[in-house]
C-alpha cells in the first residue's frame, strides 16, 4: 500500500483470542507486518485494543457481561500484560499513550499528544496508545478504539488508517450469522444504507462490530486519510497490504475538510443547543452564512461562549450544524431574534455580530 505514516489499530480478538490474558497467536504475524513496514522507511503508531482481555482472568468477575468498574479494574492490569507482550516482539522500544475523549476536545491536549507522537517517531519509537479506561467516565470516554484509532491518525497527521479484525471488512450483513453475507471490497461514500449493513460485536470484551469501524472510517476519511478494514488473524492478508493489494474492504479518502473543521466535527462534544428560524437555516445551508442572533428562536442546555453547540433546525428538529458559540446560553437568550447592531446595548459587550461564526461552524 502506498502511504507513509499509518496507524494500525488492533482489536481485543487478535490481541487475546482466547478471551483470557494475551496470546502471540496472531500478535507475531501483526508486529512483522509493522517490521516490514518500518523497514520501507514508513512511520507506524499502534492503537491496540485489549486490556479488558488480557487482565480479565486477573480480576475476580461472576458472569461474561462486565460491570464498569469490573471492566476498569481489569484494563488496568491488563494494559501492563499487553504493552509487555507486545514490547517483546520488538527490537525498539514501544511507548505507551493513554488517551482519553477529553484529550481530543481540548486543542492544548490534542497538540501535545501530536507532538509526543511526532517526537517518538522521529527517534525510532513504536506508540501504543489505547483509551485510559480507568479515568474514562462515560461522558468523557471516545468509548471504541476504532473511533479512538481514527482521532489518532488525525492527530498525527496519518496518510493510511488500518483496522484488524477478526473479519475480512465490511460484509452486507454480519457473516457471521447470515451465510450469504457478501464482502464489500471499495466503499467511495459512506451512506445510510452502509451503515445499515453493520452489526454489533458479539463479543463481551470488545465494544462496538462493525458500525463503530464504519464511523472511524467516516472520520478518517473525511480528513484524507484512506481506511481499510482487514483480518488480522490471517497473515497472508500482510502480505497483501506489503504488495500493494486491498485484502479486505478500502474506504476511499476525500480531502475536502479543513483540519479544524474535521475537530470541530469529531472531536468536540456540543455542550447545548441553538434552535434556529427557517431563514437562518437558508442562509447557513445555502450561502455559507454565519449564524446571527435574528436567526436564534431559543438556546437550551446551558453553554459559555467557546463551547460547541449543535444548531437545530425548528421546523424538524435536525441537527443542520456544528459550531463554536461567540456567546453564552444567558446571553443569547438576550439578544435571540435581535438585529445585531443592538448586541452591544442589550449586554453591554460584543463578541461580534455572528453568534457562531462560518469559519467555526461545520455544515452536518
Ligand atoms: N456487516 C458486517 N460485516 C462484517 N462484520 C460485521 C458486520 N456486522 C457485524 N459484524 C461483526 O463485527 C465483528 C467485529 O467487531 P468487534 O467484535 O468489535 O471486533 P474488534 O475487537 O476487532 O473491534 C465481526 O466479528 C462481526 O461479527
Ligand atoms: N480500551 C479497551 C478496548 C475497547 C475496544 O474498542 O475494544 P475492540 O472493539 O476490541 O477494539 C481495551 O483495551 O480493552
Amino acid at each position: 500500500m502506498n502511504f507513509n505514516r499509518a496507524v494500525i489499530k488492533v482489536g481485543s480478538a487478535l490481541i487475546a483470542p482466547d478471551k483470557d490474558g494475551c496470546s502471540d497467536k496472531y500478535i507475531a504475524a501483526i508486529s512483522h507486518f509493522i517490521n516490514q513496514c518500518q523497514k520501507q522507511g514508513k512511520e507506524i503508531i499502534l492503537v491496540s485494543s485489549g486490556s479488558v482481555a488480557a487482565g480479565r482472568s486477573l480480576i475476580h468477575h461472576g458472569s461474561p457481561e462486565l460491570s464498569g468498574a469490573t471492566r476498569k479494574a481489569m484494563a488496568s492490569v491488563g494494559q501492563m500484560q499487553m504493552m509487555a507482550n507486545w514490547q517483546r516482539f520488538f527490537s525498539i522500544p514501544c511507548s505507551q499513550i493513554l488517551i482519553t475523549q477529553e484529550d481530543f476536545t481540548n486543542r492544548e491536549r490534542f497538540i501535545s499528544i501530536k507532538h509526543t507522537i511526532k517526537i517518538q517517531l522521529a527517534n525510532g519509537i513504536l506508540p501504543i496508545v489505547n483509551e485510559n479506561d480507568t479515568v474514562a467516565d462515560k461522558q468523557a470516554t471516545v468509548g471504541d478504539n476504532d473511533n479512538l484509532a481514527a482521532l489518532v491518525a488525525q492527530v498525527c497527521e496519518a496518510d493510511a488508517l488500518f483496522i484488524l479484525s477478526d473479519i475480512e471488512g465490511v460484509f452486507t450483513k454480519d457473516p457471521k450469522v447470515n451465510a450469504d453475507a457478501v464482502l464489500v471490497p471499495e466503499i467511495a461514500e459512506i451512506t445510510d444504507e452502509i451503515y445499515a449493513m453493520a452489526g454489533v460485536t458479539r463479543s463481551h470484551l470488545a465494544t462496538g462490530g462493525m458500525k463503530t469501524k464504519i464511523q472511524a472510517a467516516e472520520k478518517a476519511v473525511e480528513h484524507g486519510i484512506n481506511t481499510y478494514i482487514v483480518n488480522g488473524t490471517r497473515s497472508e492478508v500482510f502480505e497483501s497490504l506489503l504488495a500493494g493489494v486491498n485484502p479486505g474492504t478500502r474506504f476511499i479518502a476525500n480531502k475536502n475538510i479543513s483540519s479544524r473543521k474535521h475537530w470541530l466535527k469529531h472531536s468536540l462534544k456540543s455542550q447545548g443547543k441553538i434552535i434556529l428560524d427557517a431563514g437562518a437555516v437558508n442562509a447557513i445551508l445555502n450561502k455559507g452564512a454565519s449564524l446571527l442572533p435574528k436567526g436564534v428562536k431559543s438556546a437550551e442546555s446551558p453553554f459559555k461562549p467557546g463551547d460547541s453547540v449543535d444548531l437545530i433546525d425548528e421546523r424538524n428538529n435536525k441537527i443542520i450544524a456544528k459550531g463554536i458559540s461567540l456567546y453564552s446560553q444567558h446571553d443569547l437568550q438576550r439578544i435571540m431574534g435581535q438585529h445585531s447592531d443592538s448586541i452591544d446595548s442589550i449586554l453591554g459587550h460584543d463578541q461580534g455580530d455572528a453568534v457562531v461564526h462560518r469559519d467555526d461552524m461545520v455544515i452536518l
